[in-house]
């Protein structure tokens, strides 16, 4: 079993901090937690400083127990940019990451995790396809493929299915909520699309103005006060027939045009 836990933890560049003082309730295994926020507000440089890519203030506490599962890292990123190299097939490429950092030696067991991971992101038809030849949406799927296939306990997730067609969202989010509770991980998903937010996770944590500005229970967190003080949009979250909510956004806050929306620099 896992447990990951968040004190005071800041990153950046250089001497300039893009997030500080994020400190989050321990998250356990089974938990999926959306990570949210504006463009360029810290997602990505936070995974990194919890991958341990970036140095910078503050703890992430992660307990670790033997269960038997565990084969893979404690910690795997998946970065929103796959720079797998061109010159691999799908599944060498996919062989090579779950042997990253470990020994050379591709066992059986090895290759029957790989087998399954492409058969659950139904990716067989391009295992022998050059990486450097496919599609947006086939390379996201195969570095989709190339994270689960190292097993990890700890998964950080960077806008997973911002190039995916919405069955494959929904397909490929619905199987990361599933290992979750089967392999007992926790998942920090990075996301734009609220709507998957309110359907995936179990929590949300919302990354604005340089630091954490809201975390719990995603259907508790994401109000439409919040989406107005962070989004800067009037919405409404309301029930679908099956009881899900969904994020129903009616204007642009105080009617000024999107554009005017700040970058942080
Ligand atoms: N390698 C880098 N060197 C210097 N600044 C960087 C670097 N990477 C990111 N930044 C800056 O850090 C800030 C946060 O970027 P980050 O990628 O973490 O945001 P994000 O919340 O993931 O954004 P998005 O939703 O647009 O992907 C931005 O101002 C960005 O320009």
């Amino acid at each position: 079993m896992v447990s990951i836990r968040l004190n005071d933890l800041g990153a950046g560049y250089g001497r300039k901090p893009v997030v500080s003082g994020i400190s989050t309730p321990a998250f356990g295994a089974g938990e999926v937690i959306a990570v949210v926020g504006p463009n360029a507000a810290g997602k990505s440089t936070l995974f990194k400083r919890i991958a341990g890519l970036l140095k910078g203030p503050g703890e992430v506490i992660l307990e670790v127990e033997a269960n038997g599962w565990a084969s893979g890292r404690a910690i795997s990123y998946m970065p929103q940019d796959n720079s797998s190299s061109a010159v691999l097939s799908v599944y060498e490429s996919i062989v090579l990451a779950r042997k990253q950092g470990s020994s050379l030696h591709v066992g059986d067991h090895d290759l029957r995790v790989v087998d399954a991971t492409v058969e659950a992101l139904g990716i067989e038809a391009i295992v022998a396809r050059n990486i450097g030849d496919l599609s947006g949406g086939q390379r996201q799927l195969v570095s989709i493929a190339q994270t689960l296939a190292r097993e990890p306990q700890v998964l950080l997730m960077d806008e997973p299915t911002s190039a995916l067609d919405l069955h494959r969202q929904i397909g490929v989010l619905s199987l990361v909520r599933r290992l979750a509770r089967e392999r007992g991980m926790v998942i920090f998903i990075a996301l734009h699309d609220l709507n998957h937010a309110l359907r995936f996770a179990d929590h949300v944590m919302v990354i604005a103005n340089g630091g954490l500005h809201a975390c719990g229970p995603v259907a508790e967190v994401l109000t439409p006060a919040l989406l107005r003080s962070v989004y800067e949009i009037e919405a409404r979250i309301e029930r679908c027939s099956q009881g899900q909510p969904h994020v129903i956004v009616d204007d642009v806050a105080s009617g000024r045009p999107v554009a005017s929306f700040a970058l942080s620099a």
